[in-house]
């Protein structure tokens, strides 16, 4: 739903399509509240903070989607979908989250299984 308000925004101003980096970063935090409170306990988030290349139209500093995501303990990742920036990286961190958490870290070669 967020998705679509951000979309019909867009299509009402030229301007409003700068609000989006705020917007989608307020509806976040509200979404990891509800994710913590009925979610499961041992879920892996990354946070990816899309579309790095557009620096002009930055709204949300890296440090503060970094300092939320740490204290909230998620990977935050600056990606660019466009540019193929930290597309891999950001998979890899979470294979490597999911690896930890379902084996502890100290079964590495060993394998484990990803459950429905
Ligand atoms: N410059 C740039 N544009 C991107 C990037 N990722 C997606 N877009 C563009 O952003 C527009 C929206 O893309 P969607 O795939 O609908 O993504 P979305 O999650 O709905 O994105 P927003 O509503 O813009 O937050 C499209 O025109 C995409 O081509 C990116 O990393 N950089």
């Amino acid at each position: 739903m967020q998705a679509s308000v951000q979309r019909l925004r867009m299509k009402r101003s030229p301007k409003a399509r700068w609000q989006i980096g705020a917007d989608s970063f307020q509806a976040l935090k509200n979404w990891m509240k509800e994710l913590r409170q009925h979610g499961p306990p041992n879920i892996v988030v990354a946070i990816a903070g899309n579309k790095c290349d557009l620096s002009d139209a930055r709204e949300v500093l890296e440090k503060d989607a970094m300092d939320y995501a740490d204290s909230i303990h998620t990977i935050f990742v600056e990606t660019s979908a466009k540019n193929t920036i930290n597309i891999h990286e950001v998979f890899i961190e979470i294979s490597q989250q999911i690896t930890v958490i379902y084996t502890g870290g100290g079964a590495a070669g060993k394998g484990f299984k990803l459950h429905r």
